[in-house]
């Protein structure tokens, strides 16, 4: 250890490199030791932790100094009505906000004593957009021209990439010289970012050739990763998933404490009225908040909550009660992949019955999609009903604040 300290304070040794000269375990803890002793501080329980430190620093992380630890709950069981998810299910949240799992669970049990939350797949597509620049408009339009002429070149060179990969189709768009080439990829239980940007990559390399366009770029913002863009409100990006469910007025009166017409007043003048007026891409009260810690907790990119979020939240008037359903657009899931493969994430899968490849492959990615989009509506529910209850203050007072702490 103290060979490689003082190698790394006269700087001939890589603070990034220590795996290259130590066991993953070993380069972990010199690492984590540097840094207390260059900050001042202990880093005690960032260092004790159980996941598997060879394949982490190998996948997912570099510069490792350990974990930090996220309590999860669960909230269920929650009836679900899937073309891929039919049963009941425990829905794992990592968060640490207060009041969070009991308001999911309070869904939960007003969607399962309901009959179940209804849930369908609308589309299913993973997408990259490279940018080529050209030399004019009209040389723009002849690379648009090239792809759509050469769809199964295209689509040889990106199933090349992958055995499990499939290219859906293409979209191009143009902004003066600028080539914008939209792939978009059946990518089975992978969420698909790393598949979808190798085959991007090869298709890129071959249109360049091919049409004297200058790459400039493999992702060009019109994919759009993990920022909030119309294009995947419109579109959809990943998963675009709908659920359910009809809730009659006892159920809004004795599990929500309020009415079914207070809910849907409160969802069409906050939800619908108030985004609209906030020019937001999000129509929704707290989408975000079930997709974040179901991401966490099962090992997916928390990145792509950004577009998670651009869910809108509907109430339909129905005889004896109203119709809560949640719409989200692109919704980005994976079973095999990323975060994935930790311990810990992987038991969350498992919870769900959805760890690793499903037979046939992909049925284990819809499934979680459609088990995160009833955890969704579970959420909206009950947040609708609270704030028609003038509950939310009081709940987030007694579940989400205990004594804080004087530094
Ligand atoms: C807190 C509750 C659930 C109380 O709800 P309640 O109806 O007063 O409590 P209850 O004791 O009658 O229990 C009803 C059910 O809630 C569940 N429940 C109740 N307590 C627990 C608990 N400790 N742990 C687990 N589950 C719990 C449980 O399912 C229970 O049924 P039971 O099983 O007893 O038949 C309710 O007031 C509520 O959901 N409030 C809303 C809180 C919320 O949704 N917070 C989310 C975060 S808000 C935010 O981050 C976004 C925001 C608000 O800024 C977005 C925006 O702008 O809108
Ligand atoms: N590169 C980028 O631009 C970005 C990367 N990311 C990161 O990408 C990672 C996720 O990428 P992703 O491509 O999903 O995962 P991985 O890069 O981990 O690749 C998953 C691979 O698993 C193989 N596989 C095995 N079984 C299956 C199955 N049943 N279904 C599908 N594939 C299977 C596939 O191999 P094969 O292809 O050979 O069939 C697939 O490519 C995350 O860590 C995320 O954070 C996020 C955003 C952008």
């Amino acid at each position: 250890m103290d060979e490689y300290l003082a190698a790394l304070r006269n700087r001939t040794q890589k603070l990034y490199a220590l795996e290259k000269v130590l066991p993953p375990a070993e380069a972990v803890k010199v690492r984590r030791t540097f840094i207390e002793e260059e900050t001042g501080t202990t880093l005690e329980h960032v260092g004790a932790y159980t996941m598997a430190i060879d394949q982490a620093v190998k996948k997912n992380i570099e510069n490792m100094i350990g974990a930090v630890q996220i309590p999860v709950g669960v909230a269920g069981p929650l009836r679900v009505h899937g073309e891929y998810a039919d049963g009941e299910y425990y829905l794992p949240l990592a968060t640490t906000e207060g009041a969070l799992v009991a308001s999911v669970n309070r869904g939960c049990s007003a969607i399962t004593a309901a009959g179940g939350a209804e849930v369908r797949i609308i589309r299913d597509g993973m997408t990259r957009a490279p940018v080529f620049a050209t030399d004019s408009v009209i040389h723009a339009r002849s690379v648009v021209d090239w792809v759509e002429a050469n769809q199964d070149r295209i689509r040889a060179v990106a199933e090349s990439t992958t055995s499990h990969g499939r290219l859906i189709g293409t979209m191009t768009s143009v902004a003066g010289t600028s080539v914008y080439l939209r792939l978009e990829f059946d990518t089975k239980d992978a969420m698909g970012m790393n598949m979808a940007t190798i085959a991007g990559t090869a298709v890129s390399t071959m249109v360049a050739e091919e049409t004297g366009a200058r790459l400039i770029s493999v992702s060009g913002n019109l994919c759009t990763d993990k920022k909030p863009a119309a294009i995947n409100v419109v579109l959809g990006r990943g998963k675009t998933v709908v659920a359910g469910v009809h809730l009659t007025e006892d159920l809004c009166r004795t599990i929500f404490k309020t009415s079914a017409a207070i809910i849907s007043e409160v969802n069409m003048r906050k939800n619908l009225v108030g985004s609209a007026r906030a020019g937001a891409l999000g129509f929704n009260a707290q989408a975000a908040n079930v997709i974040a810690a179901t991401f966490i907790a099962c090992g997916q990119d928390p990145a792509h909550v950004v577009e998670g979020s651009s869910c809108i939240t509907t109430v339909d008037p129905v005889e004896d009660g109203i119709y809560v359903a949640v719409t989200i657009p692109a919704l980005q899931v994976g079973t095999v992949g990323g975060g994935t493969g930790l311990a810990t994430q992987r038991e969350c899968l498992a919870l769900l019955g959805a760890n690793g490849g499903g037979e046939p492959a992909g049925s284990h990615a819809k499934k979680l999609a459609e088990i995160i989009a009833a955890g969704v509506l579970a959420g909206e529910l009950s947040l609708l009903g609270a704030l028609g209850a003038g509950h939310l203050a009081k709940a987030h007072q007694q579940l989400g604040r205990g004594e804080v702490p004087r530094t």
